[in-house]
């Protein structure tokens, strides 16, 4: 590249450049912002824009007015993107602009326009190692929300980027070797690696406490490991927004002692978050109304509770809302009317808030008194109505100082309300009715003078000006100037005259100014109270949740769940919550825990239903726990402190392991992490490697589950050799689902009886995908052979009580519970 060939912007744009070499450099110019060199072609080739040429050297720009849609292309293409700005230059008398870095965007700390009605977080999160346990922060820009935990192992850590799914992750340098293992799974992550000293301790814990303007970090009740990370994100952030982010709340801790722990696999397995593929628990709960609300219902689905307690009060509320539909439908009616709150307060923090902002924010606090007047009129909704505060102090502000339909920005006077600036209000009457006015002066001087044919006129060299014909001259009072004399008549000013000019002349300039002035100081005045706001949100939130609950429960049948106190389940005429909505007549059963019945082998021909009555089963007590009635009759459930899954194939090609290693692996969690008080629910472990050796590990799995754990179990397997368990072990039960043999084939009845398969009815199910008639006739004949040669010798004897000891013994040393932390 020729030097002399660059202007000197150009040159600037070099400088500006070898500070953000990571970066496209997004140059405001006019209105556009250029880009030029080699990050002209990238955003020419990326957003499909016209490449043009200055000097030889390659120029592409995008649009003032569209900066934010391209930003977020580029994101999403994986670029950052530095958003360079002109600002005024102190340093020039003139105040001449210069050109500066405003802000570097990258996928986590997106937080433009269109994120504001979104249901979706946008997290950026950071993580360390420290002697093998990673503390992990994530934070959502454009919500205020930070959380921090620490994982234990790297597939804790995995889980948590699982459930929270960031678009950023900051890692520290050294965990480089493990970037293939950690993110592996993860689509769509943006990631960076800092060096070493970023997470440096003594640095993070000064940022932290100066955040938080804290007198010592110990408030925060987090690790020393936790607080490096904090710091780190916080500084990051910092450095990419040049902005103080004063509306990211102190950090939510969480420990996986307060939750019931639901690992990546149980989330996929039960379909708890939505996909395209198939419908989920997600959508089958949400009725909420409000982005907040939409969120927060994801956070609880991914977290149910395990305190009683608190259980129990989500469920007062559900069924207070339940049982009177004309709360309920007014509650919905004015939630409508709220907005994220949370995203405009955000916007506030961060000097980012449009009049629209305002507006919305309006809205919302003034539906906060109805809200919390409704909630009074219920007892049991009258301990939340105690938490809504009015805003009464910004509301008014609001009311009085943003008009009803604001313009896009502020400038041309169409944002404060009339009545809220004298000063504002007299130069909009200046500009609307300056003719008005002159007519009005114009009067009133000839009153004074008793001059009748007395004109203000106008022209380009004087201005406005006082023109008396020359017979009346000698009435014009002394503090008239004369300007000039014509034939007939002699032209004037007055110092009133030329005031009132410069204020019209300057009037809109001056409306510009003052407006935009006027705006800042009302943001500036609301951003005070951007936490609160923030906590206003929460409330709205978990209110829209608690809502949907109600409002699911009702449209579609659910019950309240009780707890018992004794560990023990009868849950009646159960149903599967999403599939029930995908099936014409779902045929409804039960399940029953107690000391006598705590695992269950269910074996049943394929197809009968055997995944979804496991799946409802696990569900149902994830809904519970989350606060929410269940699809039961009748349901009495304990509170489970994890719910474990193994279900379908699923392998890790990406990460080198077979469908069969990922199922054992899957099933050693369940062993070591599984307690007393889990619910473990498999399907068909085994299936992956040749028959006996899968019925011999799903014997000792079962085995180890019911004489070492003792937790409540539901295994389904097409291993009906299984069911000789329960010969020898008095809680281990078979379930099986009833089918009618019929003539040429079966109908499946999906109930769920005592007893066992009679067979597996495969090639019935085959015939029904389409297999050709002549391979299901070898198939049968196939069939009648093994069975005749390969039934399992029935001498397997029971597990001696030494051995029962043994295992007992080494299961406790291993046990996790309550040990770590998670998400
Ligand atoms: N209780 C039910 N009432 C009505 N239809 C049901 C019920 N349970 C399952 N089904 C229907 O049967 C289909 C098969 O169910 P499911 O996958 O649970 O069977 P399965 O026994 O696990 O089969 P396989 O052993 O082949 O995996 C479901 O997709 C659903 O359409």
């Amino acid at each position: 590249m020729k030097n002399k060939s660059l202007t000197p912007m150009m040159r600037q744009y070099l400088e500006i450049k070898e500070k953000y070499k990571d970066c496209i450099l997004l140059f405001r110019l006019g209105d556009f912002y250029e880009t030029f060199f080699e990050d002209a072609r990238v955003i020419s080739e990326e957003l499909q824009l016209v490449l043009t040429s200055r000097n030889g050297h390659p120029m592409a720009g995008v649009p003032y007015h569209a900066l934010d849609q391209y930003v977020k292309k580029l994101i999403s293409a994986g670029y950052k993107v530095a958003i360079c700005d002109q600002v005024e230059d102190p340093a020039t008398a003139k105040g001449l602009v210069k050109r500066e870095v405003t802000r570097v965007i990258t996928p986590g700390t997106l937080i433009e326009d269109d994120l504001l009605s979104s249901e979706e977080n946008n997290f950026i999160a950071a993580v360390s190692e420290e002697k093998g346990v990673f503390p992990f922060v994530i934070a959502d820009i454009s919500t205020g929300d930070v959380a921090v935990t620490s994982c234990e192992s790297l597939s804790d850590l995995k889980d948590v980027l699982y459930r929270t799914a960031p678009s950023q992750l900051i890692m520290n340098e050294k965990l480089k070797p493990l970037k293939k293992e950690i993110t592996g799974e993860l689509s769509n992550v943006f990631l960076e690696f800092l060096e070493e000293w970023h997470f440096a301790y003594s640095s993070s814990v000064e940022y932290v406490k100066r955040f938080y303007e804290l007198a010592s970090i110990d408030a925060l009740e987090i690790s020393s490991a936790e607080i490096i990370v904090l710091g780190a994100l916080f500084k990051y952030i910092e450095m990419t927004q040049f902005k103080p982010m004063k509306h990211l709340s102190l950090p939510r801790v969480l420990r996986r002692s307060g939750y019931m722990y639901l690992d990546a696999s149980t989330i996929e397995n039960l379909s708890i978050l939505p996909s395209e593929r198939r419908g989920s628990l997600y959508q089958t709960l949400k009725a909420t109304v409000t982005s907040m609300g939409g969120r927060k219902l994801k956070e609880w689905l991914l977290n149910p509770l395990k305190d009683l307690g608190k259980i129990e009060r989500r469920l007062d509320i559900v069924e207070a809302f339940y049982s009177d539909p004309l709360l309920l439908e007014e509650l919905r009616e004015y939630l409508r009317q709220a907005f994220d709150i949370e995203r405009i307060s955000s916007r506030l923090a961060t000097g980012r808030a449009i009049p629209r902002d305002l507006q919305a924010l309006r809205t919302t606090l003034q539906v906060l008194p109805l809200i919390k007047e409704l909630l009074y009129s219920n007892d049991v909704l009258s301990v939340i109505a105690e938490d809504i505060e009015l805003f009464e102090e910004e509301r008014k502000l609001l009311e009085a100082s943003i008009s009803d339909e604001p313009a896009a920005a502020p400038g041309e006077g169409k944002v404060i309300r009339r009545g809220y600036s004298e000063e504002l209000d007299e130069l909009m009457d200046l500009l609307e009715h300056s003719q008005d006015k002159m007519k009005e002066f114009e009067l009133r001087e000839r009153q004074k003078t008793g001059i009748n044919n007395l004109k203000v006129k106008y022209n380009k060299v004087f201005g406005y000006f006082i023109e008396v014909s020359k017979g009346q001259v000698s009435r014009v009072p002394d503090d008239y100037i004369r300007k000039q004399t014509l034939v007939n008549s002699e032209r004037y000013i007055t110092p009133e005259l030329k005031e009132f000019e410069d204020k019209v002349l300057s009037a809109s300039e001056r409306v510009a100014v003052l407006e935009r002035a006027l705006y800042e100081d009302i943001c500036q005045k609301l951003s005070n109270s951007v936490q609160r706001f923030r906590k206003a949100g929460g409330l709205l939130a978990e209110l829209d949740v608690l809502q949907s609950f109600a409002t699911v429960a009702k449209k579609c049948g659910y019950t309240r769940p009780v707890f018992s106190s004794n560990h023990t389940s009868y849950v009646e005429a159960a149903r599967h919550p999403v599939v029930e909505h995908y099936v014409k007549d779902f045929v409804p059963n039960d399940i029953q825990f107690d000391e006598k019945h705590s695992f269950y082998i269910l074996t049943g021909p394929n197809m009968s239903g055997k995944s979804t009555y496991i799946r409802q089963v696990a569900l149902i007590s994830l809904m519970a726990q989350v606060g929410s009635f269940v699809p039961a009759k009748r349901a009495i459930l304990p509170v489970y402190d994890r719910i474990f899954t193994r279900i379908g194939a699923r392998d890790d090609v990406a990460g080198g392991k077979s469908t069969f290693l990922v199922e054992m692996m899957e099933t050693a969690t369940i062993l070591s992490q599984a307690t007393e008080d889990s619910l473990v629910v498999l399907d068909e472990v085994g299936r992956g490697t040749s028959t006996f050796d899968g019925i011999s590990i799903a014997w000792a799995v079962s085995e180890y589950i019911y004489e070492a754990i003792g937790c409540h179990t539901i295994f389904a397997t097409h291993f009906t050799e299984l069911t000789e368990l329960s010969q020898m072990y008095e809680g281990i039960n078979n379930k099986t689902i009833e089918v009618r043999e019929i003539e040429d084939g079966v109908i499946f009845l999906h109930k769920v009886v005592d007893g066992v398969a009679s067979q597996s009815h495969g090639i019935d199910v085959a015939k029904l995908a389409g297999l050709p008639d002549i391979v299901l006739q070898r198939a049968r004949e196939i069939l009648k052979i093994i069975v005749k040669t390969s039934a399992l010798d029935k001498t397997v004897k029971v597990l001696s009580s030494d051995e029962i000891k043994e295992i007992r013994k080494k299961k406790k040393g291993k046990m996790h519970k309550n040990q770590m932390s998670l998400f």
